[in-house]
């Protein structure tokens, strides 16, 4: 959709309606019948106590809570441009689009400011070229060249700015754009947002409790009365009043009351069963939110670059190389070492051994520890990024600019495991098969290297070893089939466990334990289950 020249068309004179809106904290209500309107194309500054409701108001007017969320429910109706029933109002041509400017920025710091605010771009609404992320970024005043992690609280907060309007949202939704930022700071902020609404002329909502920077540049005021439970319009001659009916929640207003121990239990058990089911639901629907279907092909290559490297990079190489000197090393050495009656049983049996040990490595030793060295380490490296991003809040903004993060975190997060478990485990067994030659015949100086050669690849030998031995030889469709069960089982386990909801660092410290525990768990279960139609 787009106007005559060329660029999106912009909702920007809507209002933004609520009516009759309930919001609930479990039992307790946060706002109760509420009905008011924000004016289009204007700044609406919402301010309230501390603990009043501002955020969560904030997230579900971006479309982040669902009516029935797991803590917060809402009901009644909200209005994103065009009042039902006015006459003057416009018919609605396409659904609004709602951009937030997170508190905590929500940037992604794996890339660069540019391309930050080119994600945005990439993922507007329309096709047309307008500006171009070098220049939102010369606007906003952020420097091009640093990386994210390097910026300042204010060149964080401006790129955030720079990557919200660069989707050409209708609407943007600013959560506490001062917290955080000296006076001067935030009074910058302040006139920037006057300045780029004044220019980019679209409907701004800011939730704050620093009315003193923002008011001045307010077209109108709300209040959440959290007493009352209301958004309450403030006219310009009350705003002097605003700082006496701004009381924080008495502590404990939103609590629950004392709960008892088979309120616990209840709690939970239904905990349980809801994990449970959820993860019966992820796993159905897994098939279907892995395929890759990117939004854009060259973000989901770069979110899929992004992920090899994590699983499959540098470290992990050296990790599973030293898993299979070590695992070459044992079972070559102390068969042989401890092999019953020695003097006796070994001219009998060294043939039949070399060949078991081969068979041993390739078909079970190096698959189970290979695996669960990565189920533990990749596993966990891929729920602490996801984990991070959803603490951080950019698998929300992701989904503010209308990407469902399962099509580029999930589906790149599966590929790379898909791609990286086989090539890691063939890194453990080609380190394997070198220690065990090398132990070999240093234990053995008097056999030699081709009788080891002759004997260790016998029971693996599919008659076609010019291509080399992971993938040619016999069984190897077994081995492939459990690479790729563990890897996708372990990326799609890493992905849930992060993406579920994180309300502090120690959420996602949990994540990463718990990703470490199932994994390395499924992935035993894997091998089981697969050895008895094995062998
Ligand atoms: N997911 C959640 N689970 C339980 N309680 C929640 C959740 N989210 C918000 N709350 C509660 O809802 C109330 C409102 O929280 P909110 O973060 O919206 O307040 P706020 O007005 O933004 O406060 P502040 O200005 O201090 O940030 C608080 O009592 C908070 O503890």
């Amino acid at each position: 959709m787009t106007d005559g020249n060329g660029s999106p068309e912009i909702l920007d004179d809507r209002p933004l309606r609520l009516v009759d809106v309930n919001v609930r904290v479990g039992a307790l209500p946060l706002l109760a019948d509420t009905t008011v309107t924000m004016p289009g194309g204007k700044i609406t500054v919402i301010v309230g106590g501390s603990g009043a409701g501002k955020s969560v108001l904030l997230r579900v007017l971006a479309g982040l809570i669902p009516r029935r969320g797991e803590t917060v429910t809402w009901d009644g109706d909200i209005e994103l441009g065009g009042v039902a029933g006015e006459p003057e109002s416009k018919p609605q041509s396409r659904t609004p689009r709602v951009g937030i400017v997170f508190q905590q920025f929500a940037l992604f710091d794996e890339l660069s400011p540019t391309a930050n605010v080119q994600f945005g771009i990439d993922h507007r609404q329309g096709n047309a070229t307008t500006q171009s992320a070098a220049s939102w970024l010369d606007e906003l005043g952020v420097p091009a060249n640093r990386r994210v992690a390097n910026l300042s609280g204010g060149q964080k907060q401006r790129l955030a700015i720079a990557r919200t309007l660069a989707a050409e949202p209708d609407i943007v939704l600013y959560d506490e754009p001062t917290s955080g930022l000296d006076a001067a700071s935030g009074r910058k902020v302040a006139e920037l947002i006057r300045r780029t609404q004044s220019k980019h002329r679209r409907t701004s909502i800011v939730v704050t409790h620093d009315y003193e920077t923002l008011l001045p540049i307010a077209d109108a005021v709300l209040l959440l009365d959290s007493h009352e439970k209301r958004l309450v319009a403030i006219d310009r001659e009350h705003w002097n009043d605003i700082p006496d009916r701004m009381k924080p929640v008495a502590t404990g207003a939103t609590e629950s009351p004392e709960s008892t121990k088979t309120d616990w239990a209840m709690e939970q058990a239904d905990a349980f069963f809801s994990a449970t089911g959820s993860a019966l639901i992820a796993a159905i629907r897994l098939p279907w939110d892995a395929l890759p279907r990117f939004p854009r092909v060259v973000w989901g290559l770069r979110f899929f670059a992004h992920y090899l490297r994590l699983v499959g990079g540098a470290s992990a190489w050296v990790y599973l190389a030293l898993a299979g000197v070590i695992v070459g090393f044992t079972t070559t050495y102390f068969t042989f070492r401890f092999l019953p009656f020695r003097l006796y049983t070994q001219p009998l049996l060294i043939d039949e051994l070399l060949s078991s040990i081969g068979f041993a490595l390739y078909r079970v030793l190096v698959p189970v520890l290979a695996t669960i060295l990565i189920a533990a380490r990749c596993g966990a490296a891929v729920a602490a990024d996801v984990g991070v991003k959803q603490y951080g809040g950019q698998v929300d903004a992701m989904r503010t600019l209308g990407v469902r993060p399962t099509a580029y975190l999930l589906a790149c997060i599966v590929l790379a495991f898909m791609v990286a478990t086989p090539a890691l485990e063939w890194i453990a067994f080609t380190a394997a098969r070198w220690v065990s030659l090398i132990t070999f015949t240093q234990s053995h100086p008097s056999i030699g290297p081709y009788f080891w050669e002759q004997h260790f690849y016998r029971n693996l030998d599919a008659g076609d070893s010019s291509l080399g031995w992971f993938a040619f030889s016999k069984g190897w469709g077994w081995v492939a089939l459990k690479n790729l069960a563990c890897g996708v089982g372990t990326g799609a386990i890493g992905y849930y466990r992060g993406a579920s909801p994180k309300f502090s660092a120690g959420d996602v410290s949990d994540a990463i334990t718990s990703t470490v525990l199932w994994t390395t768990l499924y992935v035993l279960v894997v091998h089981f289950i697969v050895a008895l139609f094995e062998f």
